[in-house]
C-alpha cells in the first residue's frame, strides 16, 4: 500500500487576514475586547476563506483501538474498558454521546484495531455510527517489538483518510478511546520533541504515584528499544497506536478539504503533532479545544504553539473537550456574521488621541 501524504498548501494569506482583522476591528467593541473570541472567528474565517463563516454538518469522530502496551500494567483499567466504551458510545451513555447530542454534532465510532470483534449493527439516521477500519486486534506490546509495521501504520493512515471522505461538512471533531494510549503518546511525544519521558507522562486514566512511576520505568525501556525510530512515521509505527494512526490519516484527509478540525486532549493532540511533522500547514486548519488535565499536554500544545480555548482539568477523552468547546466556535461565527459595525450601527469610533499603541 502505497502512503498516504497529500499535499498541504498553506492557506497563511497577509491580505486575507488583514480583511478579516479589520472586519472584527469595525464590530461595536472595544477594540481587541472580545479577546480570544476574536482571534477564534479570525481563525475560521481563514480556514473557511469567508468573511461569514459558517460551520455545517460538524462530524465528531472517536477512533477506537487497543494497545499491546497495556499489558505492561501502564493503565489503571483493564484493556476490555475499550469495547465497553465503544457500546457506551453507541448506546448513548458516555460523556461524548451526550455532548454530541445537546450540541448536534453527528457521532461516529472508528473501530481501528479493537481487541473484540464487534458486531456490525445496522445504521439508523441519526444515530451514533460504527465505522469498521479495523487494522488488527491491538498493537502488538512495543516494549518488545513495533507496535505495527509499517503497512499496517499505511493502512491505518488510509481508513482515518477514507472515512473522513465519507463524512459530509467543513468541520471535523477529533476524539478517541483506547487503554494505555496515554502512553503511546507520550512516547510520541519524548522522541518528536526530545524531551525526558519523566517530564511528560501522567496519571492517564488514574494511576498513582507508585504506578506513575513504574508507566515512566516501562516508557523508558519502549523509547530505549526503539531508538533507532526517529522519523515520524517510523516513530508512529513503532509506539503509536492504530487509532493514533487513523486520526493522522484523517488529519491530513480534512486538512487537504480544508475543514475546521476541532483537536481534544492529550492523544488526539499527539496525532497532529505527528500530522504536522509530514505536513506543516495542517496547523493552520486545527482549533484546539483545551488544554489537558494530563500534564504532557501542556509542553505538546506548546510546541505546536497553540493556545486551547478551555483549562478544565479535563482528562477523559472521547472527544469531550472538543464537543464541550463546539459553542465557541458558534459564538465565533455568530459574532462574526451577525454583529453590527461602528458605521452600520451609528456608533461613535475610538478617539484617535486615546487610541493605545
Ligand atoms: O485526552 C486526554 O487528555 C486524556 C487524558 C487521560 C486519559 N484519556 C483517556 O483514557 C484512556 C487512556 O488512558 P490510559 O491510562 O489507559 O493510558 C483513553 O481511552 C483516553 O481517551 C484521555
Ligand atoms: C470508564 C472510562 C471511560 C473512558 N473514556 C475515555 N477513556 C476512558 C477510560 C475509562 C476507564
Amino acid at each position: 500500500m502505497t502512503r498516504f501524504l497529500p499535499e498541504i498548501p498553506s492557506i497563511h494569506d497577509p491580505a486575507w487576514n488583514a480583511r478579516v482583522q479589520a472586519l472584527i476591528d469595525q464590530k461595536t467593541k472595544p477594540l481587541g475586547a472580545l479577546g480570544m473570541l476574536e482571534r477564534l472567528a479570525h481563525r475560521l474565517a481563514c480556514i473557511l476563506h469567508s468573511e461569514a463563516p459558517r460551520l455545517e454538518q460538524p462530524q465528531m469522530v472517536v477512533f477506537a483501538a487497543d494497545h499491546g502496551l497495556a499489558a505492561r500494567g501502564v493503565s489503571a483499567y483493564p484493556v476490555d474498558v475499550t469495547w465497553q466504551m465503544v457500546e457506551n458510545f453507541l448506546a448513548g451513555g458516555a460523556a461524548v454521546s451526550v455532548l454530541a447530542r445537546q450540541n448536534g454534532l453527528a457521532l461516529h465510532v472508528a473501530d481501528c484495531g479493537v481487541a473484540r470483534d464487534l458486531p456490525q449493527r445496522p445504521y439508523v439516521a441519526g444515530q451514533p455510527r460504527l465505522w469498521d477500519c479495523k487494522v488488527a486486534h491491538g498493537t502488538r506490546d512495543c516494549s518488545s517489538a513495533a507496535a505495527m509495521n509499517a503497512a499496517q501504520c499505511d493502512t491505518a493512515m488510509h481508513e482515518g483518510a477514507q472515512l473522513v471522505r465519507a463524512l459530509p461538512g467543513n468541520a471535523l471533531l477529533l476524539g478517541e478511546m483506547g487503554i494505555g494510549n496515554t502512553s503511546s503518546a507520550s512516547l510520541l511525544l519524548a522522541r518528536l520533541c526530545a524531551v525526558d519521558v519523566a517530564q511528560v507522562t501522567g496519571a492517564g486514566t488514574g494511576l498513582n504515584a507508585a504506578g506513575v512511576a513504574r508507566k515512566i520505568a516501562v516508557l523508558r525501556s519502549v523509547l530505549a528499544f526503539h531508538h533507532q525510530a526517529q522519523e515520524p512515521l517510523e516513530v508512529l509505527a513503532a509506539m503509536g497506536g492504530f487509532e493514533i494512526a487513523a486520526m493522522v490519516g484523517a488529519v491530513l484527509q480534512a486538512a487537504q478539504e480544508r475543514r475546521v478540525i476541532v483537536v481534544d486532549g492529550f492523544i488526539t493532540t499527539a496525532a497532529v503533532l505527528v500530522a504536522s511533522r509530514l505536513r506543516p500547514a495542517v496547523l493552520e486548519r486545527c482549533v484546539f479545544a483545551h488544554r489537558s488535565g494530563e500534564p504532557g499536554h501542556t509542553i505538546m500544545l506548546q510546541a505546536l504553539g497553540a493556545e486551547p480555548l478551555l483549562d478544565w482539568g479535563l482528562r477523559l477523552g472521547e472527544g469531550s473537550g472538543a464537543a464541550l468547546a463546539w459553542p465557541l466556535l458558534q459564538s465565533a461565527c455568530a459574532m462574526l456574521g451577525e454583529m453590527a459595525s461602528f458605521d452600520s450601527a451609528g456608533v461613535a469610533r475610538q478617539q484617535a488621541e486615546t487610541a493605545s499603541a
